[in-house]
């Protein structure tokens, strides 16, 4: 078996709510240990990550190490710092749990431009949540204080919300395709991209934090992959999410999962762009003549049966 699989971590996986940032080393050793699965069982393995919490955090650090000295550095900036952090852990653990296995220690973490378009509604609506959870008056208080914009989260709580505009084209996909013809693990699109614009042949980075989600269908779908797998911090796609009748999805054809989004069954900036991504994968692949290529949601620690089917809310053409 030779097949291509995009696995797309999300940062609320890595550093859940309520958990101390410490405890990110044992989550990505989880998401570690079902690539090196993955990869035993002979698929090629590509790994996109989110950096939600993590690029957040970063920007209150900047932001208070800063304050009445030098500029911060500005959000494009920390994107790829994240993608350096997150990058790094997930390359050594995947590296060490595919050494514990006798294969070679063949992975490798690449900074990832995505180009936007300058001009997309996004970045007058900001909607991206990062960053740390705060209550109501820490978030009143840091808005009149920095001029960051908060909202509810689903999960409980306020986060900070940042524009989000869609990636158009991945720029290093042909270094993703030289390491991946290499036999390389490739970790790629973390944090969904650095953000860049075009204009003269020259790149330029942006204010703003792409959805990993999108990001990492965009790639899956350009390398025509076989198969896209999500893993966040719930075991499945509900309807009705966190209401006292809450209903967990085990199948799901893309029309389905159209009509839900379109009902509103799925919050923007969380599991929505997830039900999204995964439906534009499996049209695209389906529309490609791949009718068995699907896409599947669920929890990090059930990433080896999610990609058997066995787990988590599966995502298929129809
Ligand atoms: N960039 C991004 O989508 O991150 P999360 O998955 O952590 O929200």
């Amino acid at each position: 078996m030779d097949r291509l699989v995009v696995v797309a971590l999300g940062g609320n996986a890595f550093a859940r709510k309520g958990e101390r940032l410490s405890s990110q080393w044992r989550n990505v050793r989880i998401a570690a240990e079902a690539v090196a699965e993955l990869v035993e069982r002979g698929y090629r393995v590509v790994v996109t990550h989110g950096n939600g919490p993590q690029v957040g955090m970063l920007l209150e650090w900047m932001y208070k190490a800063s304050r009445g000295s030098s500029e911060p550095l500005s959000m494009d900036v920390a994107v790829a710092m994240t993608q350096g952090w997150l990058g790094y852990m997930l390359q050594q653990a995947i590296g060490n749990a595919l050494k514990e296995r006798g294969l070679p220690r063949r992975v490798a973490a690449i900074v990832t431009q995505v180009l936007v378009r300058r001009d997309d509604p996004a970045f007058r609506e900001p909607s991206k949540p990062i960053g740390p959870y705060y209550t109501r008056d820490e978030a009143e208080r840091l808005a009149v204080e920095t001029g960051w914009v908060f909202k509810q989260d689903p999960r409980g709580g306020y986060r900070r919300v940042v524009p989000s505009p869609r990636p158009a084209m991945v720029v290093e996909l042909e270094a993703v395709k030289a390491l991946l013809g290499a036999g390389y693990v490739v970790i790629a699109a973390g944090g969904g991209g650095v953000p860049v614009v075009q204009s003269n042949n020259w790149l330029h980075g942006l204010e703003a934090v792409v959805d990993k989600d999108y990001a990492s269908s965009l790639l899956a779908r350009t390398l025509e992959a076989y198969a896209l797998l999500i893993l966040t911090d719930v075991p499945y796609v509900y309807i009705d999410y966190g209401k006292p009748g809450q209903k967990p999805l085990e199948k799901l054809t893309a029309s389905e999962a159209r009509r839900l989004i379109a009902e509103g069954q799925f919050p923007p900036g969380s599991m929505g762009p997830k039900v999204e991504a995964a439906v534009e994968f499996v049209e695209a692949r389906a529309r490609a003549g791949c009718t068995d290529c699907y896409a599947a949601i669920g929890r990090l620690e059930d990433a080896a049966l999610i990609a058997e089917g066995k787990k988590g809310t599966v995502i298929v053409p129809g």
